[in-house]
């Protein structure tokens, strides 16, 4: 098992970051009447830490048990029936997914989970009827329908299922549904928050670490949590003993991504952009999700860029990014940034240089 997995707190007590957060939970908790909550933090911040530890705390180790499920759902649309297949990871108490798999069809998906678990209400320890929980994920990404259609069969169903919602980014979701939910702001760790957890995992596996080491980790994380903890059990298998100067890599498909921005300050044609193109498909077959590569290429090509630049450049990227988001067919809007950019980059040689 990753370390990832392994060391992720599996009780509110446990929690080493947030504990501020865990102690309101485990409050709200004890107080009986949970309200719909909103968790929303940037990625690897431990939001999904915490409401795996929250679930348990409501519901025992009963929420630990959980089965993986390809669900098909058949959708009555008026005049059509609309067929979805959807992921779902659930246990008795509660369902786990990501609607916005569904695409453009999300809104019909929403609606129809929800009055799905509506109908069959858990009786709690005492015999009492109690809720079950439906956890969404990326509700930021769901379309402003499916977000209304959420509104309303929350409101509905409130009596029988609580929602428990989970973003990057609370400004997407829309104001009707944020006002409903318990908002809970999951900031990115500190690095000496970082450094704590890393130290924890460290005398776990009994490592000798060396000085400062914990601290390089957690300065190139991103603060990132997940990323710490990835890039440190990576130093482990490459080199063990560690030492003080040991060189932390960046994963992966960021190396990609400056390979990329280097071929496209190289050569500005439209043969380049063909390769370019061959690149960005490899990333998004390998599931690297279209924003963060579009946010990572820009930071690699600003590093390379004329300070003249970088302001139209950004202006460029938003305005893709935006793009992206209204669209379905992300490597489109990527191709189309790294056109834009070549365009610019390839006018201002020829007007510095001739
Ligand atoms: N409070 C914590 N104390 C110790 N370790 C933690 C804590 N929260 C998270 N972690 C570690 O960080 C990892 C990433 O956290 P988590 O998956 O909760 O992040 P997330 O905010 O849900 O990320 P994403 O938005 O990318 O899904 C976990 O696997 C766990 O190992």
């Amino acid at each position: 098992m990753l370390w990832v997995d392994k060391y992720r707190p599996r009780t509110l007590d446990k929690i080493i970051v947030h504990e501020e957060i865990a102690q309101n939970l485990k409050k709200l908790v004890s107080e009986q009447d949970c309200p719909h909550l909103l968790f929303y933090g940037p990625p690897g911040s431990g939001k999904k830490t915490l409401i795996m530890a929250l679930l348990k705390q409501m519901f025992g180790p009963g929420a630990e048990k959980v089965k993986l499920e390809n669900k098909p759902w058949k959708i009555d649309a008026g005049s059509r029936t609309i067929e979805l297949e959807l992921t779902t990871l659930s246990s008795t108490h509660h369902i786990e997914l990501n609607p916005s798999d569904a695409g453009f069809q999300d809104r019909y998906i929403i609606q129809e989970i929800i009055k799905d678990m509506a109908k069959i209400r858990p009786l709690d320890a005492k015999g009492k009827r109690s809720f079950k929980v439906l956890v969404l994920n990326q509700v930021d990404k769901l379309s402003k329908e499916a977000q209304h259609s959420l509104r309303r069969t929350m409101e509905k169903y409130s009596a029988s299922c609580r929602l428990i919602l989970c973003c990057n980014s609370s400004s997407r979701v829309t104001e009707a549904i944020r006002s409903r939910c318990l908002n809970m702001r999951v900031s990115a760790p500190t690095p000496e928050q970082i450094v704590k957890v890393l130290e924890f995992i460290g005398k776990k596996e009994n490592l000798q670490l060396p000085p400062g080491f914990t601290a390089r980790i957690a300065a190139q994380s991103n603060r990132s949590l997940r990323r710490a903890i990835l890039s440190f059990e990576t130093c482990r298998v490459q080199q063990y003993p560690f030492t003080a100067n040991q060189a932390i890599s960046p994963l992966d498909w960021e190396q990609y991504v400056s390979e990329i921005a280097s071929d496209i300050m190289k050569e500005q044609s439209p043969k380049r952009l063909f390769l370019v193109r061959g690149k960005l498909y490899e990333l998004l077959v390998n599931c690297i999700p279209p924003e963060i590569i579009l946010k990572k290429l820009l930071s690699e090509l600003l590093k390379k860029l004329d300070s003249e630049l970088k302001h139209e450049v950004c202006h460029w990227a938003a305005y893709y990014e935006h793009k992206m988001r209204q669209g379905q067919k992300a490597i489109f809007h990527i191709e189309a940034f790294v056109a834009k950019f070549m365009s610019i980059y390839k006018s201002f040689l020829i007007a510095t240089f001739g």
